[in-house]
């Protein structure tokens, strides 16, 4: 077993992410001391009783002194409150990160309450489930998943490679680039699919003749899969939604024009073009799993037996 990357890290948060980073810093010798802080006693608490850290408090910043490196896991519209709580317990030197779905809005809120000396670095881990809270998280969550970092244009290179290096050893791949594209990006890839999942959802909600028999009695798979991403939290997707908004707002006007068009040839008959556009779509899928992407989201149904989540 190699040497802990970082003397103490320091998890504020804990979370579906933070207790999955729990989990893997503990299993690969990460770190010597991992400090665990949440608001809620509750979840403190229990992530005691699942021995997730080896220290916890309800204050951030007792968590965050003399930490090497702190994560933040919290939902993003939290990230100013939780910056300015650390910050004079910030030491020089430390790494400050993040996990936040969001980066624009997260660096706007965190980055003028870090204090001279202390190297902040934004990312995020594209790897989750539609469960929430300590129990949901798994040490296998970040395998062969990217990991994301927005550097700022001061980002001290040896500290990005020291945080590159420690989420490479929770089994991610690295990749950086700018907030504004991460934002526009993950509005497509990741934060549409789910507002659709919710608009379809509640659409079949609302009718109530049929919801509580037929929709949940005859949902096929199709509507299965999306019941999965309309399960997830709504605290975080609240704030990815208010913190995401012009880049989800962009992605959304040409998704409908889109619809639109869609529609118009369902109406009129034009199965040519259907047919081509369901061709182009299938092989969408096809270049995913040609680039050795999963797709049939193996997480979640790993984690639900392993470790019955409480949501
Ligand atoms: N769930 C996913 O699929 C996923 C994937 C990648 C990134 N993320 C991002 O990771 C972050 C955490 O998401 P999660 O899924 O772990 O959520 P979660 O709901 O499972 O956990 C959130 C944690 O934050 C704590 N918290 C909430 N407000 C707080 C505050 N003001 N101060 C201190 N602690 C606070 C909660 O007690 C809890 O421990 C979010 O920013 C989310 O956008 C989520
Ligand atoms: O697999 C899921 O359930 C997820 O929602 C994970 C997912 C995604 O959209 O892929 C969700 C939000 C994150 O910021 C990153 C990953």
């Amino acid at each position: 077993m190699s040497e802990p990357l970082f003397e103490k890290v320091a998890l504020v948060g804990i979370g579906l992410i933070g207790s999955s980073l729990a989990r893997v810093i503990r299993r690969n010798n990460l770190a010597g001391h991992i400090a665990i802080s949440t608001r809620s006693p509750d979840t403190l608490k229990r992530a005691e009783e699942l021995g997730l850290g080896d220290s916890y408090a309800t204050d951030a910043a007792h968590a965050a002194r003399d930490a090497d490196l702190v994560i933040v896991s919290v939902p993003v519209g939290a990230s100013e409150a939780v910056a300015k709580q650390i910050a004079p317990a910030l030491k020089e030197g430390a790494i400050l990160t993040d996990v936040g779905s969001t980066k624009t809005s997260v660096i706007t809120q965190m980055q003028p309450h870090v204090p001279e000396g202390v190297h902040f670095i934004p990312g995020h881990p594209l790897a989750g489930t539609e469960k929430s809270g300590p129990d949901a998280g798994f040490a296998e969550l970040f395998e062969n998943r990217w990991c994301i970092f927005t550097p700022l244009p001061d980002t001290d290179p040896d500290a990005l490679e020291k945080l590159s290096e420690f989420w490479r050893r929770c089994g991610a791949n690295i990749d950086t680039m700018d907030a504004a594209h991460h934002d526009m990006t993950l509005a497509i890839v990741s934060h549409l699919p789910h507002i659709i999942a919710y608009n379809i959802v509640g659409t079949a909600d609302d009718l109530q003749t049929v919801t509580k028999s037929e929709v949940i009695k005859y949902s096929a798979s199709g509507f299965r899969d999306f019941t999965r991403l309309a399960a997830s939290d709504p605290t975080m997707w609240r704030d990815v939604c208010l913190h995401n908004k012009d880049a989800i707002l962009e992605m959304l006007a040409r998704f409908s024009e889109d619809l639109a068009s869609l529609q118009r040839a369902i109406r009129w008959g034009d199965g040519e073009k259907l047919f081509d556009l369901f061709t182009r779509t299938r092989a969408v899928r096809r270049s995913i799993i040609e680039a050795g992407q999963e797709v049939d989201a193996p997480n979640f149904g790993r984690q639900a037996v392993e470790h019955p989540a409480k949501s």
